[in-house]
């Protein structure tokens, strides 16, 4: 099995994938006054019909056993996802491009720095949350709305890959 190379999670390597919600690096304009700066539009919430609805929720997630066999993934047909952190930590993410199925040797795994959110794009394959921190608090904004917005993979063994941060 690959074991997964971990990247620094950046806007020009996620941008297959989705968006990097963050303030480094990012534009923005004075607002309120002179008193706020808005980094304005990072990133735009996806749904499939007008009857959708965009929600906010949290996601207190609890760590996986690491090192990780991936042997899933997942994605949203029908609208994007974005998980910001709510606490400062680093998360990890494995994503594979768009397409009916993931591709094992196109996955990547990618770690934030804290100050990062991520966007993924309608219909990108992902893993379901990962933190590092035992425990770990999320905003997630998705979609919401009638019909399957949730596909799942599972990789044959032999496609399975290996998530191993610690080491
Ligand atoms: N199932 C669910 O809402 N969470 C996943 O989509 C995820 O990406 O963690
Ligand atoms: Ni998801």
């Amino acid at each position: 099995m690959r074991t997964l190379t971990i990247e620094p999670l950046t806007k020009e390597a996620f941008a297959p994938f989705g968006d990097v919600i963050e303030t480094d690096g990012s534009d923005h304009f004075m607002i309120n006054n002179g008193s706020t700066m808005r980094f304005h539009k990072l990133a735009t919430v996806e749904t499939a019909t007008p009857e959708d609805n965009a929600i906010i929720s949290i996601f207190r997630a609890d760590a996986q056993d690491m090192p990780l066999t991936v042997s899933m993934l997942e994605r949203h047909p029908l609208g994007s996802q974005a998980f910001i952190p709510l606490l400062g930590n680093p998360f990890l993410i494995v994503v594979a491009p768009l397409g009916d199925e993931p591709v094992s040797g196109l996955v990547r795994a990618f770690v934030t720095n804290g100050r990062q959110g991520i966007n993924y794009h309608r219909g990108v394959w992902h893993h379901p949350v990962l933190t590092i921190e035992k425990r770990d608090d999320f905003l997630v904004v998705d979609r919401s709305g009638t019909g399957n917005n949730c596909d799942e993979h599972f990789f044959k063994e032999d496609e399975r890959l290996i998530l191993a941060p610690h080491q």
